[in-house]
């Protein structure tokens, strides 16, 4: 155990018997200080020969001019120099995209893996708790690479032995501040590895206007905004079952706005059925004429539900044997069910009967609804379990700016908020946080951070100018002569329309 301890700290190390007759002093064997330099020396070479292997662009910069001035002089160093400078801003100019990928991005990362994150590695690992000062040595975790991009810091790190993800997630807070970031997400690279990412902009602080509506007919992942990467974000509807969570004013509306519209071009093309519930009659309504189906009163609603339930059991009983997923055709569409605030069918539903009927729908179609084309995207306010005891059942849940922390992992299940889902730090003011959410998918435990495109009204009433005559129904103000894709039994009339 002394051998381990570095010099002059194991004298100290004097330990007695209760009785103070005994003292145990351990034996310091000085190492000759050739040893002590060949070990330093070899320590150097290997650091440089590391340095030059992973960073060769950053080291030739300052090494190739000093060689060439040492050996030739500096007017032929300044000259070499003036020609690289003249070659990459000819480069950047030309191709600005290709020059950062290639040179921009790795001078950056390097800059700030030795500027910021090696600077203040040991302090922030020691003063976080993720690093131990043990017996006069630091046990800290490595950092293997930074990687820089347009708006972020990717660190790849080596846990030390032992450590757990979480011991990581829970120092999230710790991480971005230590190293000057507003934020930190954690993922795991591979085992024992992780990659910390770093924001250094928002490309979300800004609202996006509408996505254009697409040329090409598809019910494929609709683009429905942008990430936090400035990439363009697809939310996939056909084959799953999406909840949207956030606060009022948190911009829901733009979630179910930006998918109705990319799916407008399937919808005419009669792949797409779109069936509206709309309790607070607010947020769907000014677009209904582009909906198969529209509901705003509760018993309608429960109606359309259990039409959707005879479609889907329909199906299921149609394929059974034959398919085990649903490719969408104009016989058997994808019929996406679209509810604003379902919590006012389900918790806040007075009458007892219809509160259960709606929830044994909604249950029945998101278990077994997404093999036979029929999907649920659903928007609330409040994400408790007695709100919405169902919550569990869609498989991508979307959270918006939420009021408390615990609502985050209620939303997007443990372990969310830890990793970087800090939906409750969404700014209320609707220019810089309306819109902005966390995703996460059945297939990623890592939350991506996401804005929705703000569709205005004006976009709206554009979309019911342009697609609503096209819809394959007839218009939902004479929807008793509207063809099915089966003998549906309930009609769904306009709210403050005469039931047929
Ligand atoms: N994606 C967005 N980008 C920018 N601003 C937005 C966005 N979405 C909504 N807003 C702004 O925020 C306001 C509130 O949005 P919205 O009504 O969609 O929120 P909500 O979550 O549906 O609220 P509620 O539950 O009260 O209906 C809108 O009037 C609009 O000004």
């Amino acid at each position: 155990m002394f051998r381990k301890l570095p010099g002059d700290e194991a004298r100290n190390l004097v330990s007695t018997t209760p009785d103070t007759a005994v003292v145990f002093r351990p034996a310091v064997v000085r190492t000759p200080a050739f040893v002590t330099i060949v070990i330093w020396l070899s320590r150097l070479v290997a650091g440089l020969v590391r340095l030059v292997w992973r960073h060769p662009i950053a080291v030739a910069v300052p090494v190739v001019p000093g060689v060439i001035w040492t050996l030739y002089g500096w007017r032929l160093a300044l000259v070499l120099v003036g020609l690289v400078l003249l070659a990459g801003l000819s480069w950047a100019s030309l191709h600005w995209f290709s020059f950062l990928r290639l040179v921009g991005w790795r001078l950056l990362a390097f800059w700030r893996r030795v500027w910021i994150y090696r600077r203040h590695w040991q302090p922030v690992m020691i003063i976080s708790g993720l690093g131990r000062h043990l017996r006069g040595r630091d046990y800290l975790p490595r950092l293997m690479r930074v990687e820089c991009d347009g708006w972020a810091d990717r660190l790849t790190v080596k846990m030390l032995n032992g450590q757990a993800v979480k011991d990581w997630a829970d120092r999230t807070d710790q991480l971005a501040h230590g190293f000057g970031s507003r934020t930190c997400r954690v993922s795991i690279a591979r085992a024992g590895r992780l990659v910390l990412t770093f924001p250094r902009r928002d490309p979300l602080a800004v609202p996006l206007s509408a996505v254009p509506i697409p040329d090409v007919v598809s019910v494929g992942p609709v683009e429905i905004g942008a990430r936090e990467d400035s990439t363009p974000y697809r939310l996939k509807v056909h084959g799953t079952h999406v909840l949207i969570a956030g606060a009022t004013g948190a911009g829901k509306g733009s979630f179910l706005w930006s998918t109705i519209r990319g799916l407008l071009p399937a919808m005419r093309a009669g792949l797409v059925e779109l069936w509206a519930l709309d309790p607070k009659l607010m947020e769907l309504s000014l677009g209904r004429d582009l909906f198969t189906w529209y509901a705003a009163d509760p018993e309608q609603c429960a109606d359309l539900l259990d039409d959707a339930v005879t479609v889907m059991q329909e199906r299921a009983g149609r394929f059974a044997g034959l398919l085990r997923s649903h490719t969408p055709t104009t016989a058997d569409p994808f019929v996406l069910v679209l509810v604003d605030e379902v919590a006012f069918l389900t918790a806040y539903q007075s009458d007892r009967t219809l509160k259960q009927r709606i929830t044994a729908a909604l249950a029945t179609l998101t278990t077994q609804g997404r093999a036979v084309g029929v999907g649920v995207m659903a928007a609330l306010q409040d994400p408790r379990k007695e709100v919405m005891n169902i919550r569990n059942l869609f498989p991508d849940k979307i959270a918006l700016r939420l009021d408390e922390s615990e609502q985050v992992d209620m939303v997007l299940g443990d372990g969310a908020r830890d990793r970087g889902a800090l939906a409750d730090h969404i700014s209320p003011v609707p220019e810089l946080g309306a819109g902005v959410g966390y995703v996460r998918l059945e297939t990623s435990p890592d939350p991506v951070r996401v804005r929705a495109a703000y569709v205005s009204d004006d976009d709206i009433r554009a979309m019911v100018a342009q697609y609503a005559q096209a819809v394959d129904t007839v218009p939902i103000t004479d929807q008793t002569t509207a063809p099915s894709p089966m003998p549906i039994t309930t009609r769904v009339p306009v709210i403050g329309e005469v039931a047929p």
